[in-house]
């Protein structure tokens, strides 16, 4: 996908962008959300909005229209919520762009902006969901805001974070297996995470243990730790808690300094100890998400292989009517 053109095309057709939805489904909605954050963060000219896709074809926004950019993201491309959503998009005039792995599907339609990515471990961050999204955003910017000046440095980061990401799950593999080894029997855990990698927090909660290993966890905001589920924590409870590298490092920072002080049970994944501290400071904390991505992956794998529970194995998914 050439970014910048993808960009022209969008410009020429639709005038300014003023607002931009990020609309999918569990996995796919994760892989959106630093795209979203990096709108409310940065744009001086467009807002942003995630929504499920259901809920956005229940409750669709008013503010929808031609000057929408919507950004549609379905794995296997034929949910049929999120189908439904990019059709409301596009009858809605926006510019509706649909994300797919999978060319037969409905989401390849040309009568959108389809881009369909691989999704196998040779493949390059800058060419799955997060990093299309972002090198999207980025050229938008660039156009379309005059003050805007993380462009040199999210290229530059674009670049570098397969790197990062390799040297790192290296380095956790013996961290994945004591992991797994340790807590693999555990009857709930809480994950932690802030700014753009609450998405992290979240995926890594509903799709890889809820949805893959069946594990009873919850996911949570490093900063609302102190407004209520903070109460629970104990000797007994298992946390863990994902340290982004950026402004909201400090929120992730508060919530480790409680854990130290009162839980005994808590693993942390830190992006920065992990290297991802060579992207640019200005940007760096929308890279955490894709190492932290990794990381969930490294992790599951360990719990699937210690717990003899295929990742694969689903009951409901894709098996019964919902
Ligand atoms: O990305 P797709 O194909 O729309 O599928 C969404 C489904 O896949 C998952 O992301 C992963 O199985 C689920 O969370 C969700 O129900």
């Amino acid at each position: 996908m050439n970014a910048r053109e993808l960009v022209q095309q969008i410009l020429k057709k639709h005038g300014e962008i003023k607002d931009i939805y990020f609309v999918a489904c569990g996995g796919s909605l994760v892989d959106l959300y630093p795209g979203f954050y990096f709108i409310q963060a940065e744009s001086e000219t467009m807002h942003g909005a995630w929504y499920t896709s259901k809920e956005f074809v229940i409750a669709p926004p008013k503010h929808l229209g031609k000057n929408s950019l919507v950004f549609i993201c379905s794995h296997g491309g034929n949910t049929k919520e999120t189908v439904e959503a990019a059709h409301l998009g596009k009858n809605s005039g926006a510019a509706v762009i649909t994300m797919t792995h999978n060319p037969n599907s409905a989401c390849n339609d040309d009568s959108m902006i389809p881009v369909v990515y691989d999704w196998s471990d040779t493949v390059n961050e800058k060419d799955k969901p997060q990093g299309i999204v972002l090198r999207v955003l980025n050229e938008l910017m660039k156009v379309q805001e005059p003050n805007y000046k993380l462009y040199d440095g999210i290229a530059d980061g674009i670049e570098k974070i397969d790197g990062i990401v390799r040297a790192a799950v290296n380095k956790v593999k013996n961290r994945t297996w004591v992991f797994a080894e340790k807590y693999a029997d555990e009857p709930f855990l809480y994950i932690m995470g802030s700014g753009a990698s609450y998405s992290q927090a979240y995926g890594f909660s509903i799709c890889s243990l809820q949805e893959m290993q069946w594990m009873d966890c919850c996911y949570l905001h490093s900063g609302e730790y102190f407004h209520g589920p903070f109460e629970v924590t104990d000797e007994d409870h298992l946390y863990i808690l994902l340290m982004s590298k950026g402004p909201n490092r400090v929120m992730d920072e508060r919530a480790l300094t409680f854990l130290k002080k009162y839980a005994k049970k808590y693993e942390v994944i830190d992006a920065e100890e992990l290297g991802i501290g060579a992207i640019d400071d200005s940007c760096v904390e929308y890279f955490n998400p894709i190492l932290f991505y990794a990381m969930s992956v490294a992790y599951r794998t360990g719990l699937q292989d210690k717990r003899r529970h295929p990742l694969d194995m689903r009951r409901y998914m894709g098996v019964v009517e919902y």
